[in-house]
């Protein structure tokens, strides 16, 4: 996968977990993430790109914008899980592919994975790839 594009944006959320692992933030509390999202491909497609970075940053604005200002424990997309910076990862990452396949050609033509990576602070982060 020698290409890839990233765009980045950014979620604003509340949430708490459950388990004794996680100590304090058994509590509600807020984080906010630096959301990246890469798109690789093997190729690039007729107009030398991986895919569209306009159509890109939309798509990602879209599903950040369907998280941000919400209790994520209240939020039935979620029920009965911790919504870790990892599986959140994984959500951003899944409907991402989901938008993808949604697009005709060329928008959607070489990419080949996704990649998501949730910064919480400055010196921790969370990623997620998938294939498509
Ligand atoms: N692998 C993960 N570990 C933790 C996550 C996570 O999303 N993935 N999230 C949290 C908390 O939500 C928060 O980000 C940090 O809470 P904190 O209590 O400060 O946790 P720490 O592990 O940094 O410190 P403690 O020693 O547990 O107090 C926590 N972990």
């Amino acid at each position: 996968m020698p290409y890839s594009v990233t765009v980045r944006d950014h979620l604003m959320i509340a949430h708490s977990f459950a388990g004794e692992t996680f100590g304090p933030a058994q509590r509600l509390h807020g984080a906010t993430f630096v959301v990246d999202a890469g798109f690789g491909a093997d190729e690039l497609d007729e107009d030398g790109v991986v895919v569209d970075i306009g159509w890109a940053s939309r798509a990602v604005a879209e599903i950040t914008g369907s998280l941000s200002y919400r209790n994520l424990d209240e939020d039935p997309r979620f029920t009965g899980l911790n919504t870790t910076t990892e599986r959140l990862c994984a959500f951003v990452a899944d409907r991402l592919a989901e938008a993808l396949a949604e697009q005709p050609a060329p928008v959607s033509g070489g990419v080949t994975s996704i990649t998501v990576t949730l910064h919480e602070s400055h010196i921790a982060w969370a990623t997620y790839s998938r294939s498509l």
